[in-house]
């Protein structure tokens, strides 16, 4: 998290508008952190999206389409992985963001196939708050052991390796 997925993914889909593509951006229903029908960054950055429960409603809403984009896509169910093929077979420009990782390190619902069928993959890091390096992981700072916690600073810290094994053998202490 903090990483700049989301910014990344707002860019993108802009200038695919400044070039008057038709662009539908997509988030899961469930993620109303900032907002319920907008893809909005940390920074307050935001992009107007359909919020939908399940990934084939994006075949149907994606008609006449050149650019589709999703935001969050780790909280969508694995049929996603055929849906993006399938809007790709037919010459769809299909741009993600998602999490790659859970809290614990897991891979993420659909994103290791995602990345595994896609043509390219952009992996970007938020800075480990605690040192400064390159981060790889959300560290959970609440007690709660449900995969999906919707969350930003007061839930989760982006951790470097080194400081993610330091705050595991804190919390065992
Ligand atoms: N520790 C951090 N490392 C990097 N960026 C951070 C950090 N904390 C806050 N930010 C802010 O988060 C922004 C990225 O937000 P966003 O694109 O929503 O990320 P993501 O979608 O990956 O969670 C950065 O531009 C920066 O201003
Ligand atoms: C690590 C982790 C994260 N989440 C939630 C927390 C946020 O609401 C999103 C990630 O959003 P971002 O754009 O990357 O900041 O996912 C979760 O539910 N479970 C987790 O393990
Ligand atoms: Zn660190």
């Amino acid at each position: 998290m903090f990483s700049g997925k989301t910014e990344e993914l707002i860019r993108r889909l802009k200038r695919a508008k400044f070039a008057r593509q038709r662009v539908e951006i997509f988030k899961p229903a469930i993620d109303i952190r900032y907002s319920e029908d907008s893809v909005v960054s940390h920074d307050s950055n935001s992009i107007s999206s359909t919020p939908i429960e399940s990934s084939a409603s994006i075949l149907l809403l994606s008609t006449d389409i050149d650019v589709v984009g999703i935001d969050e896509a780790q909280f969508f169910d694995k049929g996603l992985v055929d849906v993006c093929k399938q809007l790709a077979d037919s010459g769809i420009r299909v741009i993600i963001a998602g999490l790659d990782m859970d809290y614990k390190g897991v891979p993420f619902g659909p994103m290791p196939d995602l990345c595994a069928i896609a043509d390219e993959v952009s992996k970007v890091h938020a800075i480990c708050v605690r040192c400064g390096q390159l981060a790889y992981i959300s560290h959970r700072i609440v007690d709660n052991d449900k995969r999906v916690l919707l969350g930003e600073k007061d839930e989760y810290e982006p951790l470097c390796r080194e400081c993610y094994a330091i705050a595991l053998q804190e919390s065992l202490e």
